[in-house]
């Protein structure tokens, strides 16, 4: 399974030689060469030659050169370009910023900008929590990275990172409205960071951290939750594991167990594994182990890691050792937040009756779904082309657009829990099957539910600081 298995679409700007070229021979060099024809669209006609945009489905990048280097051998056939509509989606970035208001004479420039804005600054200045309700600090987040642990391409720098965390941005406002806004940082120093981030935190209403490697992750996450008053999300960590506990409080409708008694091997103890164990820990699980690159986890080593040592604490009860092969034996569930292709198919073998798998390294999940799928009662990953999709991206629009409506200073435990009951939920019972235990993330019903059930949690925890019946009224008076 490679990262673009889905299918990626390429179009080749043609120019060709009309007596020379029956478009016969151009579709079966595309054809021979693993794509699919999609689209053709004449960009201009003359007597001798046409040129014309051929848009092509293909599987593998591979592929497309190899299709594009037949085309360009073709007598009578000028490849002009050949363009990747995934990259024209990228030309100058996916986000832009608008205004709110139109600058178009004196008047609105005196409003918008000085002297009118004088008097609002010295508003704020004077209650410096006017600015949840005067700037954009009301609706705004950042997206902060370094680059250090993109999706599983791990540690690409803070350029590189700089699309995903753009796509995060985009995801917040079209799901939720969430402004977004993508910061990646060039320093991987954990004191750096927390200073960068404090420092740029009075324009935000919360920090949504994204992709940093661990350990790290942790302290600048706790660090920040400490010192900040908005509140603090470490996307990988708490995303991951609120839409995981969703999957598989549904999945085990369908077998039939309770958390209480599976054996739950988790694979990758980062950021993401790390908090998915304790959210299945803190939801019931007993009997859980995690597994990294050296093998189980357990209390009887001493790790460099002070999270492993704090983890073998907390799990594998039975100080089982040995190696992800090992520990498969028997387990009722397999969560995978680790690298591509490492779980093999005779491990799923050995699980328990009804295994269920998440295996859920992006882009390439831990075990192929084709090469599991006869073994297991239920598959997820965490790939859009593929059913049941685990993606934080269930989570983290919901989960911001009820801690900024009532105005949170912090996304806490209580908060997590609720948001993966509501996720959980949107899947009533009579739709539940084995290629359905998670809503789409197109399904509006998510982010509804899981704004109302983190708002209800913030209430209900008291760290919500708008109060309860001014809540709406505060929506339409903004001062
Ligand atoms: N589906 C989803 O929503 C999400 C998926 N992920 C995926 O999970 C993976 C891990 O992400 P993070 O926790 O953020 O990264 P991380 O870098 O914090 O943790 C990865 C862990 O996996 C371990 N690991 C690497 N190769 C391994 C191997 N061969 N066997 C066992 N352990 C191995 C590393 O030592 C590390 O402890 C990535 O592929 C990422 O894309 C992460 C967040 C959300
Ligand atoms: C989905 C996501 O946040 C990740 O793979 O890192
Ligand atoms: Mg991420």
């Amino acid at each position: 399974m490679s990262i673009a298995s889905s299918g990626t679409y390429m179009i080749y700007r043609l120019k060709i030689e009309k007596e020379q070229v029956p478009f016969g021979d151009i579709a079966t060099i595309i054809d021979g060469g693993g794509g699919d024809i999609v689209g053709i669209d004449v960009i201009s006609s003359g007597r001798s030659h046409s040129v014309r945009d051929i848009t092509v489905n293909v599987t593998d990048p591979l592929d497309s050169e190899r299709i594009g280097e037949a085309l360009q051998r073709l007598d009578g056939v000028t490849v002009i370009h050949v363009s990747d509509r995934t990259f024209l989606v990228h030309l100058g970035g996916k986000i832009e910023i608008q205004s709110k208001t139109p600058v178009k004479n004196r008047d609105d420039l005196s409003r918008v900008y000085t002297p009118g804005v004088a008097r609002v600054c010295m508003a704020i200045a004077e209650k410096p929590d006017k600015a949840h309700t005067l700037t954009i600090k009301r609706n705004t987040i950042a997206v902060i990275s370094d680059g250090t642990a993109v999706l599983g391409l791990g540690d690409i720098g803070p350029e590189a990172a700089m699309p995903v965390m753009e796509g995060k941005a985009m995801l917040f406002k079209e799901f939720a409205g969430v402004d977004a806004f993508p910061l990646c940082l060039d320093t991987k120093d954990t004191e750096e960071i927390i200073r960068i981030v404090k420092a740029v935190a009075p324009a935000f209403g919360g920090i949504n951290l994204e992709d940093i490697s661990s350990p790290r992750c942790f302290e600048i996450e706790e660090r920040l939750k400490k010192e900040l008053d908005i509140p603090v999300f470490h996307d990988d960590q708490h995303g991951t594991a609120v839409v995981l506990l969703a999957g598989l409080l549904n999945a085990l409708k369908i077998t039939g167990k309770r958390l209480e008694e599976c054996k739950v091997v988790v694979s990758g103890i980062g950021a993401a594994g790390i908090a998915c164990s304790k959210i299945l820990l803190s939801a019931g699980v007993r009997n859980l182990i995690g597994v990294d690159r050296q093998g189980a986890i357990h209390r009887n080593m001493v790790y460099d890691n002070p999270q492993w040592n704090a983890y073998a604490q907390m799990t594998n009860p039975d100080g089982i050792s040995g190696t992800l092969s090992d520990v498969m034996e028997g387990a009722d569930v397999f969560i995978g937040v680790s690298a591509p292709s490492i779980l093999q198919v005779d491990d799923v073998r050995k699980m328990a009756p009804d295994p269920i798998v998440f295996a859920m390294a992006n882009p390439v999940p831990e075990i192929d779904p084709e090469l599991a799928k006869p073994y297991v009662r239920v598959m997820a990953t965490g790939r859009s082309d593929k059913p049941n999709q685990i993606n934080n991206v269930l989570c983290f629009p919901g989960m911001f657009r009820g801690a900024l409506d009532c105005r949170a200073r912090e996304i806490n435990e209580d908060m997590k829990l609720a948001a993966a009951y509501a996720i959980a939920s949107v899947v009533r019972d009579d739709e539940l099957s084995e290629t359905y235990i998670i809503p789409s993330v197109f399904n509006n019903k998510v982010v509804e539910k899981v704004r109302e059930a983190v708002i209800e949690a913030a209430y209900r925890t008291g760290v919500a600081r708008k109060s309860m019946p001014d809540f709406h009224a505060e929506d339409v008076d903004p001062a």
